[in-house]
């Protein structure tokens, strides 16, 4: 494996650190409902804030459009972090200029400070040069421990690693270890499962996963592109037409090179985007005009946990529906139970990733039986594929 540079490198003793994490966290009602992102990065924040850093804390939050959305803003995380830690989290309200130029010169070493969205400015998702510079005024080193959000080649996940001395922290290291180690040569049958609803984003790397994989189990958001491609129709539910085309080649290929696709087979629908709405089984063929389809139905849960038997590799990003809301949180949660008695049995290996998968598995009461959980989806799911990662391709010692 190709060497980065650790914190075991860094000489950080009153230097101005800026620390780019993943604190995109799920959130309900703006308190934050899981901490494992946090908890993974709790490991680096105080080894610099005991070794006399100014631990300076950067992360995106959500998807604003560009510029400032107190509804994505990084204040209730930051708090959160603070809880984590058990250690005082400043914040400043913007992660550049000023009031981010005064935070940090307040600080002394050993302080914690949390700058605010940087997704707030549009240069950031350009890894416009000139923010960069702007970032980097801030701090005498960089340290890289979003290993969740390394697939993204932004100012603060990348950039600042071509202006400032660059290392990975302690998740990251971790991360890159455990993925190697538990797939360097898999156990076969291995099955990628990728649910979810991050669409657009995931479904056109299906087709080089499928190269990597025996079966793609599919669902949540995800399948309905799928079904609608089949011909089946998906009424208001979560669906990409632009990409049935894609759908279409990704069927195709594993028809040719004789992969296994599973879609499911049946559906819970219900009308309304809600806990409790009133909802119904329904066959692929009857999903009403104004249902959506929010969770995979009982037949399909009962096709995939028997697949599960026969597998000895499972790769999951992705819930199997819209697991935050009761009932739909019932594939999922039957799916995750199976996978991690087997996994408790020795008989299978799962390795899942993804800020709301991690959610989703903590509430089914089964995280801690997986063989080995990452904090990524997207980046796990491009790891996989075999993709470069431009927030590690930076940290590599040249
Ligand atoms: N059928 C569905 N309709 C609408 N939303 C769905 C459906 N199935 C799953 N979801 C939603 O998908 C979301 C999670 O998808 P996402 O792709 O963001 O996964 P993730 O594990 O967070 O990965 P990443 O870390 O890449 O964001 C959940 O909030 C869940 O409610
Ligand atoms: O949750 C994630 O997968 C990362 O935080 C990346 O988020 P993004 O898909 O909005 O870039």
């Amino acid at each position: 494996m190709t060497a980065f540079r650790t914190l075991d490198q860094a000489d950080v003793k009153d230097k101005r650190v800026l620390v780019r994490l993943d604190l995109n966290v799920p959130t309900e009602n703006g308190k934050v409902t899981d901490v494992t992102r946090i908890e993974r990065a709790a490991p680096t924040i105080t080894e610099l804030a005991d070794k006399g850093a100014k631990v300076i804390l950067l992360s995106h939050f959500g998807r604003p459009k560009g510029g400032p959305d107190p509804k994505y803003s990084l204040a209730p995380v930051a708090q959160a972090v603070g809880e984590v830690i058990g250690r005082p989290v400043g914040f400043a309200a913007d992660c550049i200029g000023a009031v981010a130029e005064q935070a940090v010169a307040a600080m002394k070493p050993g302080d914690v400070l949390c700058l605010e969205n940087t997704r707030f400015h549009k240069e950031e998702e350009k890894n416009d040069p000139a923010f960069v510079k702007q970032l980097a005024q801030l701090g005498d080193v960089w340290v890289n421990d979003a290993f969740s959000a390394a697939h993204r080649a932004h100012a603060s996940t990348e950039g600042l690693g071509h202006v400032l001395p660059a290392y990975a922290g302690r998740s990251m290291q971790a991360e890159l270890e455990a993925l190697t180690k538990a797939l360097e040569q898999p156990k076969r049958p291995v099955a990628a499962v990728v649910g979810g609803a991050k669409v657009s984003g995931k479904l056109d790397l299906l087709g080089n996963l499928l190269d990597k994989v025996d079966v793609l189990i599919i669902g949540g958001g995800m399948a309905n592109t799928f079904l609608a491609a089949q011909g089946h129709p998906v009424g208001k539910s979560l669906c990409e037409p632009d990409l049935i085309p894609t759908a279409n080649d990704i069927l195709a290929k594993a028809t040719a090179s004789g992969k296994q696709i599973l879609l499911p087979v049946d559906a819970v629908v219900a009308e309304t985007f809600a806990a409790n709405a009133p909802s119904r089984v329904a066959g692929l063929d009857d999903v009403g005009p104004n249902e959506m389809i929010l969770d995979i139905g009982p037949r399909s849960v009962e096709h995939v946990v028997s697949e599960l038997e026969r597998l000895k590799t499972v790769l999951w990003n992705g819930p199997f529906g819209a697991f935050e809301l009761t009932p739909f949180d019932t594939g999922t949660v039957t799916v995750a139970e199976a996978a991690a008695e087997l996994t408790a049995a020795g008989k299978l290996v799962t390795v899942a990733g993804g800020g709301d998968t991690v959610a989703a598995l903590n509430h089914a009461g089964a995280a801690d039986r997986f063989t080995y959980i990452s904090t990524a989806g997207g980046a796990f799911l491009e790891w996989l594929e075999g993709k470069a990662l431009p927030g590690v391709d930076i940290l590599k010692t040249k």
